[in-house]
């Protein structure tokens, strides 16, 4: 049984006010549009995420939480609507911003060795030898894959390789990762290993973390809060502050009684969002 320590609650300024949200969508709006069809996938969606905050997403299928994630991360322009990183417009992916995709088998290069894969961003940043083989080793040590640097992903489980992309994610010190149903494509016992790596990571690297998952007890098991997106065109529904106290454990936190009370409340909120579709 793995214990996880509680990240320090939201900064607070100098002035005693909160501090300024290092993520900011402001009625983000997103059309897809091409000759045969128009599709808006993102109604208008605004929330703030504040420094050291674990927020999670769900909502039901095609609520547009990817399309969420691709802008925010730069990687797909909104129609309409501002999106903010450490108060900076995001225009393409936000420097101090790391995303680790569901298909860990598509995200490594097959023909590197998982020291290689989690040395690439920083080579691309143009870090030193030195620092990047440091940076490298103790991203690997971060995710406990210390001794497999020079093997190939293909040589590992699924849960190693998610494990990999985590860390390649980490090595560059993001202060904002996002991460789009990470843990899906693998076992249940594995998936909590990962659940509870992430809270490891995310109190001892002072992350602020952005998860999308279908899960709702992981999401519950994760997060300081979780929004519940409606159908597309989305907005959010409903944005549940996860207050269970002291260190979270796979053992006895998904036991208390106010596990299955915030479950019951997600479980209803997307339910909520499934009937609006279908009556619309
Ligand atoms: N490139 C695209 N072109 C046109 N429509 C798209 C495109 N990508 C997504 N969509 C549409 O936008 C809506 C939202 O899709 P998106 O993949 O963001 O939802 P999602 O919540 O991530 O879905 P899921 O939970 O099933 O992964 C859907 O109606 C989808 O069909």
């Amino acid at each position: 049984m793995s214990a996880v320590m509680n990240n320090p609650q939201l900064e607070v300024g100098s002035s005693g006010a909160p501090a300024a949200p290092v993520v900011s969508v402001q009625h983000l709006n997103k059309v897809y549009e091409s000759k045969e069809r128009r599709v808006e996938a993102i109604g208008d969606l605004s929330f703030e995420v504040r420094h050291g905050d674990f927020t999670c997403i769900v909502g039901p299928s095609g609520a547009g939480k990817t399309t969420l994630l691709k802008c925010l991360s730069g990687l797909l322009a909104p129609t309409r609507g501002t999106i903010r990183v450490n108060g900076h417009d995001v225009t393409s992916p936000p420097e101090e911003m790391a995303i680790v995709f569901q298909e860990y088998g598509r995200s490594l290069f097959p023909w590197k060795t998982v020291r290689e894969n989690v040395e690439l961003p920083l080579r691309e940043r143009k870090v030193p030898k030195d620092q990047r083989r440091r940076m490298v080793d103790a991203a690997l040590e971060a995710v406990a894959l210390a001794g497999v640097g020079d093997s190939y992903p293909w040589q590992l489980s699924g849960g190693m390789q998610q494990r990999v992309a985590i860390a390649r994610a980490v090595a560059y010190q993001p202060k904002v990762m996002v991460l789009d149903e990470p843990f899906a494509a693998v076992d249940a016992q594995t998936r909590a290993d990962l659940e509870d790596l992430m809270l490891r990571l995310w109190s001892e690297l002072d992350l602020t973390v952005i998860f999308v998952t279908h899960d709702i007890d992981e999401a519950v098991y994760l997060g300081q809060r979780v929004l519940v997106l409606s159908s597309s065109p989305t907005r959010v529904l409903d944005d549940v502050p996860i207050d269970i106290a002291g260190p979270r454990t796979q053992a006895l936190t998904r036991v208390e009684p106010g596990f299955a009370e915030l479950r019951t409340r997600v479980y209803q909120g997307i339910q909520a969002a499934k009937a609006k579709k279908v009556a619309a």
